[in-house]
């Protein structure tokens, strides 16, 4: 589904992201870890087109996103949601989705789509992230949580393939991130997606990941399944300053 083939950034002769390269499988769910300051969001970045990389290819099906503008690369079958919230705070939660779908509209050409049609796509994406009854309620007041699931939302309505989360339970409460996994997973599974995620909560990426890429400085140090990465001595000393006996 995504080949990342040594992707590299630099900040002014620091490098963020050094060679990377990984694959993420049809239907995979895939976890990025990393310590603070590993490279993760860089190398999202990279991926969704809101960097641009100094060398090195990133690929979709096949096709190169490497060089493409975001919008494009969503077009291209990637929605992502981002660290900190990126809803729009002023406008309704039912609004906020109206204008994900008409961005996707425009994107494919179609503004001879009846209205029904969009009222209908905006309905099925307020019951699928749980919204419905706050549909009327503004955006920016919700809590954090249902902010999350509203940029859940608002990253399928594009109807992606391949679901970018930069730390998608950051900021919220044990029970919120109960609630966001859950979500996630079953919108994944129902909509047979490839999902790529970072994530700091250990009981979070062992619980659900099948398999990991581990960061640090920059560089992937291992990529495999939970049980590989977790028996690998490079990310045990990362981790725990020293191989787990
Ligand atoms: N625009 C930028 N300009 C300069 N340095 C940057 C920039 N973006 C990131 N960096 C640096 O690159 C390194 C990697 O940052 P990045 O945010 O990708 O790490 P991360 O693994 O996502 O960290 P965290 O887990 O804390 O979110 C850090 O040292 C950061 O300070």
């Amino acid at each position: 589904m995504l080949e990342v083939d040594g992707i590299t950034k630099s900040f002014a002769g620091f490098t963020a992201v050094n060679k990377a390269t990984l694959t993420v499988g049809v239907g995979q769910v895939h976890a990025v870890i990393g310590p603070n300051g590993a490279g993760k969001s860089t190398l999202f970045n990279l991926i969704t087109g809101h960097l641009t990389a100094d060398a090195g290819e990133v690929r979709l099906e096949g096709k190169r996103l490497t060089g493409l503008p975001p919008h494009a690369v969503v077009r291209s079958g990637l929605g992502r949601s981002f660290q900190r919230i990126s809803v729009f705070s002023k406008m309704s939660v039912r609004e906020n989705i109206q204008i994900g779908l008409v961005a996707r509209e425009r994107e494919e050409l179609c503004f001879w789509r009846p209205l029904r049609d969009r009222r209908r796509d905006t309905d099925e994406l307020l019951e699928t992230v749980g919204l419905i009854d706050e549909q009327n309620a503004t955006a920016g007041q919700m809590s954090y949580g249902k902010q999350k699931q509203l940029e859940l939302a608002l990253a399928l309505a594009g109807q992606p393939r391949i679901l970018l989360l930069d730390e998608p339970t950051a900021g919220m409460s044990p029970r919120e991130t109960d609630e966001c996994i859950e979500l996630v997973m079953r919108v994944v599974k129902e909509r047979g997606m490839t999902l790529l995620f970072t994530e700091h909560d250990m009981n979070i990426v062992f619980g659900i990941a099948d398999r990991i890429s581990v960061l640090h400085h920059g560089e992937i140090i291992a990529s495999g399944a939970p049980e590989e990465v977790r028996a690998n001595t490079s990310v045990q000393e990362v981790y725990l300053g020293r191989p787990a006996r």
